[in-house]
């Protein structure tokens, strides 16, 4: 694409030199200066610890063929750069990635789960239904991006604009119909899912999180609610009622423009006849296309919220809710969310690796896993370094208070003191509890699985389908999952 007709469709743009080269080709778009190639526009991001605008000469010495960067740093460089100046990088990024990649969000049908707990789970959910009913459909969250005969790691829960729109143009060429993915706080707030038109929005639920980040509650909340705004959602909201944020964004949205649900109470889409048995929920599902017996296999009062979530935006998008009961026994789960780490058949202890790093999910966890543990249930669990700080004495009161035998220690350290980590989550806990602390996160998971008694649960919370630790600045790798085995084999050996 030229450069002229790129520009042609950005919004924000103040200054063009006039010695540019508009009919010069465009062949891609990079953010970070040392992965510029030949042919890129380079867009200098202002961060939070540096104006990437600053480093335009490193992008063109890479070979990129004009950079667009802060008015600031476009006026005070040479008159002779080609610096595209902007006063709103943000809109100007986005608008850029959307026409580069001539907007995918038109062509495809977006689903965007918004919340602090279950948008992992939620979008899995949808993503399964989905592709039962032969929709082909690209996901996009914490885990991975994927779609048939493709799949990457994710970085960021919701990536970054130009990385954004370009795998939505890809899953477009592959012939996805339908994208579904998981829009973070953080997204909304930095405007990474500008350009993007949602055709269904779905709100989980908000709880204590990311006050590192957001002010407050409100400020947090305000970022959520930015996904229902007319900018992003031409379609219907699905919204969690049984949430008080969730009721003020229903009058926000206006009840015409939403379905609701409730796990407690009749809704748009509601459930009844609810049996609760280890191996997962049966009942009847009500929506406002019909009502349908159902069996889950997720357990958890939380996991029919999430389902109740998922049928509704599958039910938008036109799948038939028959096929949604029938196909549901086979959802696969998550991974690392409730996941089972199992070695032999007759394992008498349970091993479960969560992701649970909130208070709420913390105290979700330990009682939808409690009614299954015959004897006492042992939580492994930390707080992430470099993130909120004031949801650790929290966790700690929840698994001192919820659990019968507490083990902290460390999550992703990241830059900060593990000991002091471990410190911030001891100040929640009551004096007269007892708990061990344990700081090496192999040697936390080994002496709870060690010291577990016959029908004894460990619950190993924080890291879920983590595969490594952030120890300072270092990522090494680390897995849960593995440690638990590691550790279940020890224990069957010592038996
Ligand atoms: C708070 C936050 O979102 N920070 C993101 C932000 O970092 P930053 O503002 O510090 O960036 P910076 O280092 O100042 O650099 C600014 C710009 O200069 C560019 N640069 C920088 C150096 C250089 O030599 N050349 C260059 O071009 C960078 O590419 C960047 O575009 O921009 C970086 C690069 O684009 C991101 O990697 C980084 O995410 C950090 C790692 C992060 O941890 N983000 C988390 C909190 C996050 O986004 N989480 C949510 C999920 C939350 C949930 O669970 O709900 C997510 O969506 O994943
Ligand atoms: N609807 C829910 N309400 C409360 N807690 C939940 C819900 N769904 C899942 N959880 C708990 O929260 C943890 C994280 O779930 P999930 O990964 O689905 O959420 P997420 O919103 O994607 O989280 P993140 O923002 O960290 O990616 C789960 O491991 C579980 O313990
Ligand atoms: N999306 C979450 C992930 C937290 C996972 C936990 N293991 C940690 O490192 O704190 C965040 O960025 O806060
Ligand atoms: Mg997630």
């Amino acid at each position: 694409m030229k450069l002229r007709e790129l520009l042609a469709q950005v919004d924000g743009v103040t200054q063009l030199p006039a010695n540019l080269a508009m009919d010069v080709e465009i062949k891609g778009l990079a953010t970070n200066s040392h992965a510029c190639q030949p042919g890129d526009l380079f867009i200098g991001m202002p961060g939070t610890r540096v104006d990437g605008g600053e480093f335009w000469r490193s992008a063109i010495a890479s070979g990129a063929v004009a950079a667009l960067v802060s008015e600031q740093i476009a006026s005070n460089a040479e008159a002779d750069a080609c610096l595209i100046g902007s006063n709103n990088m943000v809109a100007a990024c986005a608008s850029v990635a959307a026409a580069f990649y001539d907007y995918p969000t038109k062509k495809l049908q977006m689903v965007g789960v918004t919340g602090t707990n279950g948008k992992t789970t939620t979008t899995h959910l949808i993503e399964f239904f989905l592709t039962q009913a032969h929709l082909s459909t690209a996901l996009m969250g914490t885990l991975y991006t994927r779609w048939a005969g493709f799949e990457q790691t994710a970085a960021h829960t919701t990536p970054f604009a130009i990385e954004l729109q370009h795998q939505l143009a890809e899953a477009c060429l592959a012939g996805c119909k339908i994208g579904v993915m998981e829009v973070s706080s953080h997204a909304l707030a930095q405007g990474r899912v500008k350009g993007c038109e949602f055709d269904v929005a779905l709100f989980t639920n908000l709880t204590q999180d990311h006050l590192d980040f957001h002010k407050d509650m409100e400020d947090y909340f305000g970022a959520k609610a930015l996904l229902f705004s007319p900018e992003y959602l031409q379609g219907k909201a699905i919204i969690n009622i049984d949430d008080a944020y969730g009721r003020r964004l229903v009058a926000q949205v206006g009840k015409d423009r939403t379905w609701s649900y409730s796990t407690s109470d009749r809704a748009d889409l509601w459930m009844s006849e609810l049996k609760y048995a280890p191996t997962g929920v049966s009942g009847v599902l009500h929506t406002p296309q019909g009502d349908v017996a159902f069996q889950s296999p997720l357990v958890g009062q939380y996991n029919l919220a999430n389902l109740l979530a998922a049928v509704g935006a599958v039910l938008q998008l036109g799948v038939d809710l028959q096929l949604i009961a029938d196909v549901l026994p086979q959802f696969p789960g998550v991974p690392g969310r409730m996941e089972r780490v199992q070695i032999s058949p007759s394992q008498d202890i349970s091993a479960i690796v969560d992701y649970a790093h909130t208070p709420d999910s913390l105290e979700n966890l330990i009682k939808a896993a409690r009614p299954f543990i015959s004897g006492r249930t042992i939580c492994v669990f930390g707080c992430g370094g470099d993130r909120d700080r004031t949801k650790r004495p929290q966790m700690g009161k929840i698994a001192a208070e919820l659990a019968d035998v507490a083990v902290v220690t460390s999550d992703n350290p990241r830059t900060e003191d593990p000991d002091k980590i471990l410190q911030d989550i001891l100040a929640g806990i009551p004096s007269e509890k007892e708990v061990l602390v344990i700081s090496d996160r192999a040697a936390a998971i080994r002496a709870a699985i060690i010291q577990a008694q016959p029908g004894d649960g460990v619950l190993i919370a924080g890291k879920g389908h983590e595969d490594y630790q952030i120890l300072g600045t270092e990522k090494i790798h680390f897995d849960d999952r593995e440690q638990a085995k590691v550790a279940l084999q020890e224990r069957n050996f010592q038996n």
